[in-house]
């Protein structure tokens, strides 16, 4: 199947803290892992202006049952604002677990209960530390007519990987900081393993 859009549709969003938005949800013909990537077209970017970007890798357990083992749904919420407010896209990615899948990333909980970090886990699983693949970001963006991007994350490999793949990345804005005490180790390996840019504060 060719590359293409398959559906827009608007979705009206409202977050438990109240916060809302419009959204338009866009569907794909044709991208390359054939999974279902949806774009959030969010605010109105002004005419020729280079838009926000946040590529968020999915994690149901953060995004849509307000886990605390990590700062996902956060970090969700936070980017729809930002770009409703500048104008751009959500990439919901179809990457569960750091693309090792839901199952495997909740076995990698359980082993990080007994001690591992978030990446030794993914190890002892016979997975590698990140199994991401941005290839469908960047064909949706390029679907989308969208060629340079500001880039809304901590994660310098989401940057090095849409580079690679074609996307002129004007800048990377970090996200905020979502510590808290059941997510404070996630994070920190998130810095000393992948290079994340996160300020953690000293104690949270
Ligand atoms: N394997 C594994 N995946 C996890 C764990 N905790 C969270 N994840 C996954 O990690 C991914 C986090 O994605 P993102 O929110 O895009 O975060 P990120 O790559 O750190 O980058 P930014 O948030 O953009 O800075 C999601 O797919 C989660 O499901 C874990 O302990 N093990
Ligand atoms: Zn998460």
């Amino acid at each position: 199947m060719s590359l293409g859009i398959r559906s827009r549709v608007t979705v009206p969003l409202k977050f438990a803290d109240g916060y809302a938005t419009t959204a338009e949800v866009i569907t794909f013909d044709g991208l390359a892992d054939g999974k279902e990537h949806l774009a959030l077209a969010l605010g109105s970017p002004a005419p020729g202006s280079v838009p926000l970007v946040r590529p968020h890798s999915e994690c149901m357990t953060g995004d849509v049952f307000g886990s605390e083992r990590c700062d996902c749904g956060p970090q969700l919420r936070e980017a729809v604002e930002r770009i409703t407010e500048t104008g751009g896209y959500l990439l919901y990615l179809r990457q569960e677990g750091r693309g090792i899948g839901l199952y495997a990333k909740l076995d990698a909980y359980a082993l990080q209960d007994l001690g591992m970090d978030t990446y030794e886990a993914n190890r002892a699983l016979g997975h590698a530390d990140d199994e991401r693949d941005y290839t469908a970001a960047a064909q949706m963006l390029s679907v989308l007519g969208v060629t340079e991007v500001d880039l809304l994350t901590n994660n310098p490999d989401k940057a090095t990987q849409l580079r690679t793949l074609g996307v002129d990345v004007r800048a990377v804005q970090p996200t905020g900081v979502h510590a808290s005490d059941a997510n404070v180790r996630y994070l920190q390996a998130k810095v000393s393993h992948t290079a994340h840019t996160i300020d953690l504060p000293l104690a949270v």
